[in-house]
């Protein structure tokens, strides 16, 4: 069964790979049976294919409002990857993966994205046993707490008075480097045991879609198209994302 199994799912072959051999962590789940390998790749799939696909729509569309923000990403596109290929009309087809380290500006931009719009905009969770909050309120093992991620990425007494803008700068150093920001303030990932465990493949998967699309298109939002969050359990966009496409000639 399980040769079968992989055939059809080539795409997640290493997740599945490293369930069915790390049996040493998973042995009460029984890491072999097609069953379990089956449920943990719908999860990977459902838990990875909505929230960056909403989260790269509300970085276009912020980046559609702050062109300015476009135009550095660029540039630093332009000075800090380089292209596997001197092909003009095939320009970044191919670029070191690595390099997308490098891309601090990008990095600081789909955060900010990130905290604005939050792809998981809630959560809820339950303490094993009672407890009280840092606010002091008293909570039963039975309690349901629901908190709203997409109210905590903007709140001023964390992020600053200006915690309603889209700044990308808000991320980077003064020397230029990353800063590092706790994943118990900045929680579009969640934090603690329970964090996501796609954030590294979905932050490599994210800048590569925007390195791509941003050297090679310009992309305008459609007149008089609304814009207008789901509150749901993934943060879409109503109407989604009407856009104009258009192929850039002057790849600079
Ligand atoms: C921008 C993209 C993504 C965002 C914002 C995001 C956000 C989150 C959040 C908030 C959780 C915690 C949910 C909860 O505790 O209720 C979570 C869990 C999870 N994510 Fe992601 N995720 C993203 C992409 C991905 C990708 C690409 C993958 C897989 C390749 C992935 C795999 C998972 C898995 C397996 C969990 C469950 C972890 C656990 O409960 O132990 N995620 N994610």
């Amino acid at each position: 069964m399980l040769p079968g199994l992989l055939a059809e799912i080539p795409r997640v072959y290493d997740y599945v790979t490293e369930f069915a051999l790390n049996t040493t962590k998973y042995k009460l789940l029984n890491p072999g049976d097609d069953k379990f390998l089956r449920d943990m790749i719908l999860s990977f799939m459902l838990a990875g294919r909505d929230t960056t696909g909403s989260a790269l729509t509300w970085f276009f569309w912020l980046l559609s409002k702050n062109p300015e923000v476009t135009t550095k990403i660029r540039q630093e596109i332009n000075t800090k990857l380089s292209p596997r290929t001197n092909n003009d009309s095939d320009h970044f087809s191919s670029f070191n993966p690595q390099d997308l380290n490098k891309l601090v500006y990008l990095h600081g931009a789909l955060c900010e994205a990130l905290r604005l719009y939050p792809p998981v905009p809630f959560q809820h969770k339950s303490p094993t046993k009672p407890d009280v909050l840092p606010s002091g309120h008293r909570v039963d093992a039975s309690t349901k707490i629901v908190f709203c991620l997409y109210s905590l990425g903007r709140m001023k007494s964390l992020w600053g008075e200006d915690a309603s803008e889209f700044k990308p700068e808000r991320w980077i150093s003064e020397t230029g480097r990353l800063i590092h920001v706790p994943s118990f303030k900045f929680l579009s990932f969640n934090a603690g045991p329970r964090t996501c465990l796609g954030k590294e493949v979905a932050m490599t998967q994210m800048k590569t879609v925007a390195v791509k699309v941003i050297q090679n298109y310009e992309i305008e939002i459609v007149e008089g198209h609304k814009i207008e969050p789901v509150p749901s359990i993934i943060l879409h966009m109503k109407q989604g994302l009407k856009v104009m496409v258009t192929k850039r000639c002057n790849l600079v």
